[in-house]
């Protein structure tokens, strides 16, 4: 995890001193290093030894305690000695030579112990403890402990994307059914994506050449058709809930929108439109049951695309104008950030034999409606994870989950800073989703609730700095446009928010975790999972225990 401090400027110290053997209870002299800004205080035999860089141990230096030691009974008293002691309750005795040798190295850990990281080694360590303790204290109760986590954000912030990945590193991934939703859902959202491009175009009279032009009318004519004989949702049962999808209207735009319309005329002289010509837009439905043959076949889509529209979307996503211009200018049109994903991949999607893989569902969008709860068996702890919808009329709903919560993970997309709300168009997405965390972690109903802010979409944040400075949502950043500085200005914007409540009320300075997150990457997700576990198992265990 990271940490939010900076390091100061000072010399290393280094020196003999005395340590007390862990198993033989002897003193060895040692030579101690302690680098500023290091993680660990590292000892060594000799100065070879040093310069080898080969310590006979180091002592991890975050969250460790430093204080006096005086014998009581021991035939080798020594004085000027002290204790540090680790975050994992491990010792070290260590003798100085003089009274002031000892309060500059007790005062010096004391300092470092404030600004070191815990690092990966260590957090592995305590992991592995406290997951160990857990399950020894569970086996002696004889009770499963079911841990709650709630997902809360703004919509579209990656929420239910959590819970995919939840399903694949903890439920075996999906199952036939859920990959036939998903299957249906990608076709959903392709056919949705290209749909909104052509409105970008037609709504911005943008140029095209020939050949995209023709592929663009062609495609808008069905996609019209084949709109309005889709059913509005498709549904499937996830433990006992429904995750119902709505797919983006393609139709949603910055201003007012004319109906998806193609700007030029169609021309006549492919199949696709001789047989749309024939149509009589407002006889449809009826059309269709009384030449279900070819139209039937072209408009009765579940899950596949047929070869003519696919050879249309293909000419369409070759069209660099469409790949630069048009999806930048189709993002004020809120269109789905996986629509550019899917048509990369649209060669091996469109093929009928096509399975999603994990990364295709992981990529998918659906708006979650409701609450979807799921539990997941880690180890020999459920966590049972609520997944709720993000949009501005659902978060009333919130309310009745807040019983008995764990933790919250907060889920925000930091790509989101020069988007607007696609409630109304308006509001500036990443200051609404500060807002609501400003209301989260100040909110007396989890007083004692954890709260692990996941700052999420990093891949997308990453490119979109290339072309657009935060600038846009923090007019008072006069930092560059570099990953690095952008991402830390983003962090502490949310994590001041965070108020103690002027009193030093224990119950709201509660502590926040912070991590930077891409939801869609399995890899570094089930990284960050364990660190998350890690926090929540120890906080749950002062109640378990
Ligand atoms: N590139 C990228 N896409 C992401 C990331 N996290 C989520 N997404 C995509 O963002 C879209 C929205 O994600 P969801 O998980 O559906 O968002 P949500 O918070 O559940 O939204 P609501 O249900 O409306 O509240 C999906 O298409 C995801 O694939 C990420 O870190 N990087
Ligand atoms: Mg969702």
């Amino acid at each position: 995890m990271d940490t939010f401090t900076n390091i100061p400027i000072k010399p290393v110290i280094r020196a003999y001193l005395c340590k007390k053997g862990h198993v033989v209870k002897n003193w060895k002299l040692r030579l101690f290093v302690l680098k500023p800004g290091s993680n660990y205080m590292e000892y060594f035999v000799d100065e070879t030894k040093e310069s080898q860089h080969s310590p006979q141990g180091r002592i991890p230096l975050f969250g460790c305690k430093v204080f006096e030691y005086s014998h009581t009974k021991s035939s080798t008293v020594r004085d000027f000695c002290f204790i540090v002691e680790t975050v994992e309750s491990k010792q070290w005795i260590i003798s100085a030579s003089s009274k002031a040798q000892q309060s500059q190295w007790m005062e010096a850990i004391r300092e470092a112990a404030t600004i070191a990281e815990e690092t990966d080694e260590v957090k592995l360590q305590k992991h592995k403890s406290i997951e160990k303790s857990l399950l020894s204290e569970v086996k002696s109760k004889n009770k499963t402990p079911v841990l709650k986590l709630l997902l809360l954000g703004t919509g579209e912030s990656g929420k239910s994307t959590i819970v995919k990945q939840m399903k694949i590193l903890h439920h075996k991934g999906f199952s036939l059914e859920e990959q036939e939703f998903y299957k249906q859902l990608i076709v959903r959202n392709i056919l949705d994506g290209v749909a909104l491009l052509v409105n970008v175009i037609t709504d911005h009279q943008l140029e095209l050449s020939q050949e995209t032009k023709t592929a663009t009318n062609n495609f808008i004519v069905w996609y019209q058709v084949y709109l309005s004989k889709r059913p509005p949702t498709i549904a499937i049962k996830f433990n006992n809930a429904t995750l119902t999808s709505t797919p983006s209207s393609p139709v949603r735009s910055p201003s007012t929108t004319p109906p998806l319309t193609p700007k030029h005329s169609p021309s006549k002289d492919n199949f696709l439109e001789d047989k749309l010509s024939q149509i009589d837009i407002n006889q449809q439905q009826k059309h269709t049951r009384t030449n279900s043959d070819q139209s039937g076949q072209l408009f009765n889509i579940t899950d596949f695309i047929p070869s003519i529209i696919s050879n249309y979307i293909t000419t369409i996503w070759s069209d660099p104008f469409i790949q630069s211009e048009v999806l930048i200018k189709a993002q004020d049109y809120h269109i789905n950030e996986s629509t550019q994903y899917y048509l990369n991949e649209f060669k091996r999607i469109s093929k009928p034999s096509y399975h999603p893989t994990s990364l295709d569902i992981l990529k998918s969008r659906a708006t979650t409606n409701g609450v979807v709860e799921t539990d997941f068996k880690v180890n020999e702890v459920i966590f049972r994870i609520v997944d709720v919808a993000g949009q501005r009329g659902e978060r009333k709903k919130w309310i009745n989950f807040f019983d008995d919560v764990t933790a919250i993970i907060f889920v925000a997309a930091i790509s989101e800073y020069d988007q607007k709300l696609v409630e109304d168009n308006c509001t500036n997405r990443l200051h609404e989703s500060l807002n609501l965390f400003d209301q989260i972690c100040n909110d007396q109903n989890f007083p004692k609730t954890s709260i692990i802010l996941f700052l999420n979409k990093i891949d997308l944040f990453r490119e979109k700095l290339k072309r657009s400075s935060i600038q846009t949502c923090f007019p008072d950043y006069r930092d560059d446009q570099s990953y690095e500085k952008s991402s830390n200005y983003i962090k502490n914007s949310f994590l001041s928010k965070k108020r103690n409540g002027g009193n030093n009320n224990d119950s709201i300075s509660k502590h926040i975790y912070f991590h930077f997150t891409c939801a869609t990457d399995t890899k570094s997700f089930e990284t960050v999972f364990n660190s998350v576990q890690d926090i929540i198992i120890s906080k749950t265990l002062e109640f378990y225990c």
